[in-house]
């Protein structure tokens, strides 16, 4: 057997198409522009490739982009103040803080001081703990991208058995919440570094989705086959880029969702519609 492939690039492409029309509309009905801001400490290669494609991807689209880079002993409240900004901002209708902050930083104080109406990433707690009553909020856009990849591929997830490795804030917990709501109806088994036997949990599953940052970590051998394998694991070596899927996995899987051209490019994506969904739930708001 030989994959099919879950094409993110393309997936993405499509969705960008569609945001930009929105984008287009809401630019004539506000005067101006959505917004992205970005929040980034430090100087760690691998984040300012992301934040800078986050901003290539709002100017294809439309979007404005507010830009907000800080040094990597940047203290607490520098930090703050930044955030207390982008609230204050009418141009910024959402924003993101690029994780992971340097270790002297307080995560989790940063996160809750942001607006949770200007959440672009969905992971204030209070989106967080919409997520999880079922209330609307805007999604982390890794799980969100991951749905909306297997959806537009058809690939059914009602009923089936889903094994996520990795319980990080931006993927593996909340794709556990997102993928057990009702209207996706998946049954989710969470594994992580303290999980016995993992090979055992991976075979049962029709669908894998790897976010754990171990290479090569899921091998052929512990696949069902036929299995939709996704590879979230991103780890930056001599090499190159490497993810959780271990190539030969796609000899055995019925779909793969590589890296790079996988899951990455939806979760970009996946990101600007958070941000135009927010500029629309204000528009409508006033
Ligand atoms: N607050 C926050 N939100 C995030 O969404 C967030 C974050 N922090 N911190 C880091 C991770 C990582 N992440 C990626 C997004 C796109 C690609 C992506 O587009 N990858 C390309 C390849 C990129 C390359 O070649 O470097 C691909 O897979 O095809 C990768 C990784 C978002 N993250």
């Amino acid at each position: 057997m030989n994959a099919q492939l879950l094409d993110g690039k393309a997936t993405a492409a499509d969705i960008r198409r569609e945001l930009t029309e929105r984008v287009a509309k809401l630019t004539a009905t506000n005067g101006r522009p959505p917004g992205l801001g970005t929040v980034l400490v430090g100087d760690d290669p691998g984040s300012h490739a992301y934040v800078a494609g986050k901003h290539r991807d709002c100017a294809q689209a439309g979007i404005a982009s507010i830009r907000r880079d800080l040094p990597a002993d940047a203290s607490q409240q520098q930090v703050e103040e930044t955030i207390d900004e982008l609230n204050a901002d009418p141009a910024c209708t959402g924003y993101i803080v690029q994780l992971p902050l340097p270790r002297h930083l307080d995560t989790n104080a940063v996160l809750e001081r942001m607006d949770p109406a200007k959440d672009a990433d969905g992971l204030h707690p209070v989106n967080l703990g919409r997520l999880t009553l079922g209330v609307e909020a805007p999604l982390p856009c890794t799980p969100r991208g991951i749905v909306e990849l297997l959806r537009r591929h058809e690939v059914p997830f009602a009923g089936a058995r889903v094994c996520v490795i990795g319980r990080g804030i931006t993927v593996g917990r909340p794709i556990g919440l997102l993928l057990t709501r009702r209207s996706e109806n998946a049954t989710v088994t969470l594994c992580h570094t303290g999980t016995k036997g993992l090979a055992w949990h991976v075979r049962e599953a029709d669908i894998v989705i790897a976010a754990a940052g171990s290479p090569g970590l899921v091998t052929k051998d512990m696949l069902r086959p036929g299995a939709a394998v996704l590879d979230v694991g991103i780890t930056r070596t001599d090499q190159g880029l490497v993810g959780d899927i271990h190539p030969d996995a796609a000899q055995v899987a019925g779909w793969i969702a590589p890296m790079p051209g996988g899951v990455g490019p939806m979760t970009r994506a996946m990101l600007l519609a958070n941000v135009v969904e927010a500029a629309e739930r204000n528009a409508t708001a006033i």
